[in-house]
């Protein structure tokens, strides 16, 4: 079967789409969100399969209800609540994001699983090897933490994530900010996974989201013990949505 569709996965950030043929994942990308859909969609990049026609199967998940609402006279729209996750235990609120990335990552490299996702906030959920969810976190992601920081005082600057980790003692202000919240993160997950894993041995951890590259290459600056253990995967959710939708389209 190799039927065409649509991915698209609402996050606080942006929107992230990927677009299929059958269980083939042929493209992703990432958009601003939108304010208006109108037929036929031109989504705001420049790539060949950007008008989009409302016959194209659409799969959504999303974590805005008023983003969600621009879509409501789509053909093809299908909406993926909670109750379609075929996970254990999961609390009536949990985003539906973690719920679809903790799935993919089941599915894709077996439970137990701990996916940390570096999104607007910063997420931990973890899964065990009966497919149910055992527990997890939530903070303010990276770059929420550089903004509210400056955002919030008079004198603090606003910085861009920072390629290199830097020195833990730092020596001028720019230099602090950065240390100041990537040792504090860096230091935090650390004792998740470790937890994690002496609860869960055999256990993958997957990083993913927009700030997953970054943290895994803080990790080994970091000289991190577990690094040969993380994995990064920018797709978790689309595998999510590839093994709940790939036969109903
Ligand atoms: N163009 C971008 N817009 C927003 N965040 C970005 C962008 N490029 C990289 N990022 C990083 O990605 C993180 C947001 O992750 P993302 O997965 O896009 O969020 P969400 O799924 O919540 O929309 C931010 O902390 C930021 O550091
Ligand atoms: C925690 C989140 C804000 C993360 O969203 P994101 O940063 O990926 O856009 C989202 O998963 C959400 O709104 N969750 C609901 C609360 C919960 O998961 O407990
Ligand atoms: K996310």
């Amino acid at each position: 079967m190799n039927q065409e569709w649509l991915a698209l996965m609402i996050g606080n950030s942006r929107l992230h789409w990927g677009y299929f043929q059958g269980e083939n994942l042929r493209h992703t990308w990432d958009t601003s969100h939108l304010k208006e859909v109108i037929n036929p969609i031109r989504l705001p990049n420049d790539y060949l399969f950007f008008d989009i026609s409302s016959t194209l199967p659409l799969v959504v998940g999303s974590v805005i209800s008023s983003q969600t609402k621009l879509w409501k006279n789509y053909q093809k729209f299908y909406f993926i609540k909670l109750e379609d996750i075929s996970l254990n235990n999961l609390y009536p609120t949990i985003g539906i994001d973690r719920a679809l990335a903790t799935l993919g990552a089941g599915e894709r490299y077996h439970f137990p699983c701990l996916v940390i996702d570096g999104g607007t906030a910063l997420t931990l959920t973890g899964i065990d090897s009966d497919r149910t969810f055992i527990g997890g976190a939530i903070l303010p992601g990276l770059k929420l933490q550089f903004d509210s920081l400056s955002s919030q005082t008079a004198a603090l600057p606003n910085i861009n994530l920072p390629n290199k980790l830097g020195d833990r003692w730092a020596n001028n202000t720019k230099n602090a900010i950065i240390s100041g919240i990537l040792y504090t993160i860096l230091s935090g997950i650390q004792r998740f996974i470790d937890d994690w894993l002496n609860k869960y041995p055999e256990s993958k951890i997957i990083l993913t989201g927009g700030d997953a590259e970054n943290l895994y290459n803080y990790f080994q600056q970091d000289n991190y013990e577990q690094l040969s253990n993380l994995i990064v995967d920018q797709n978790l959710i689309f595998w999510g949505m590839r093994s709940l939708y790939i036969l109903q389209l």
